[in-house]
């Protein structure tokens, strides 16, 4: 799936500002962003259930728009409308296999048994009930595309796991695609394959999270003075200051920069791993502040 040029504007707010997205096949790609930063309006606008303004959404280089048959290779279910409310796990089977030719109804029953979800209406289902209960369905699906909004949030570690390990067989054989958006970070982290960052509006960078690791590296230091030296504010997001503690994420490290901190001689040096949480902070934090922040520190 190719997303080019997506523009969306509500209420003379442009939500959706010139969204550039690319999905491979058989890949799991994450949407990250502040709340209210616009992922449900992309997927909505995906979906063709807002209107676009312009751009288009390409599968196998046809616009969804224009082909109807094309939009029928992705799933997505938009929960904040409540369609489900009043079926049945057995009655939303049968409607999702009107919807979706190639929905796999024997799994879907086997994947309703070997999870114990009752058979009660959706609305009656736990939060988590609900959650693994979309999981399930978009698996089963067979859809090339399946978009999933926030639906690891709020599930308890079991379920959660459950879900994943769901979400991580689809991809498997390589052929489909999963675009999940989420505030739990450290869960997409280890699913998703790249992760995408939405900033005002937009997409402002697409992160391999496999080749960002390699190149970002984040550090903890204590030196021998309470002020942070500057070359540490200059060229690195500062995660925490505890007492002569300082957590530092630097995005672009390079040998130079490893030489210069060096130099600094601080009294410990050490290396520690770092998470899609740091790579989030590192691209919504504001800078300025914390820069306020350790200046008073001094
Ligand atoms: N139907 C609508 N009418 C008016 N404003 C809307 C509508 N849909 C979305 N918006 C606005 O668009 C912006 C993006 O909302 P959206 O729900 O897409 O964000 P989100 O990133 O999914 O948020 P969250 O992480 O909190 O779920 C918000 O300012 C929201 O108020």
């Amino acid at each position: 799936m190719i997303i080019k040029g997506l523009n969306k504007k509500i209420d003379s707010n442009q939500v959706l500002s010139n969204i550039q997205l690319t999905v491979p096949k058989g890949v799991i790609c994450g949407i990250v962003g502040r709340n209210g930063s616009g992922k449900t309006t992309l997927f909505r606008t995906i979906m063709g259930h807002y209107q676009k303004d312009s751009g288009e959404v390409l599968i196998e280089r046809n616009d969804i728009a224009l082909y109807e048959r094309y939009k029928e290779k992705i799933f997505y279910i938009d929960t904040q409308f409540h369609p489900l409310d009043y079926l049945t796990p057995v009655s939303i089977g049968d409607y999702f296999q009107l919807l979706y030719p190639s929905f796999d109804i024997p799994m879907y029953h086997d994947l309703l048994r070997t999870h114990n979800l009752p058979p009660r209406r959706f609305q009656k289902y736990s939060k988590g009930m609900q959650g693994l209960l979309l999981v399930i369905l978009s698996c089963c699906s067979n859809c090339d595309y399946l978009i999933l909004d926030e639906p690891l949030d709020g599930l308890d570690v079991i379920v959660r796991k459950q879900a994943t390990d769901l979400l991580l067989d689809v991809v498997n054989d390589g052929d489909r695609s999963i675009i999940i958006s989420s505030h739990n970070l450290a869960e997409l982290e280890k699913l998703a394959d790249q992760v995408s960052f939405f900033k005002d509006g937009t997409i402002t960078q697409t992160l391999h999270l496999e080749d960002q690791k390699a190149v970002t590296k984040k550090w903890q230091f204590v030196f021998r003075q309470k002020a942070v030296p500057d070359l540490i504010k200059q060229q690195g997001t500062i995660l925490s200051i505890q007492g002569r503690v300082v957590v530092v994420v630097f995005k672009k490290y390079t040998n130079e920069l490893a030489n210069q901190l060096l130099s600094l001689d601080p009294v410990l040096m050490e290396e520690l791993p770092v998470s899609l949480e740091d790579l989030f902070i590192e691209v919504f934090s504001d800078r300025t502040i914390a820069k306020e922040e350790i200046t008073n520190e001094k």
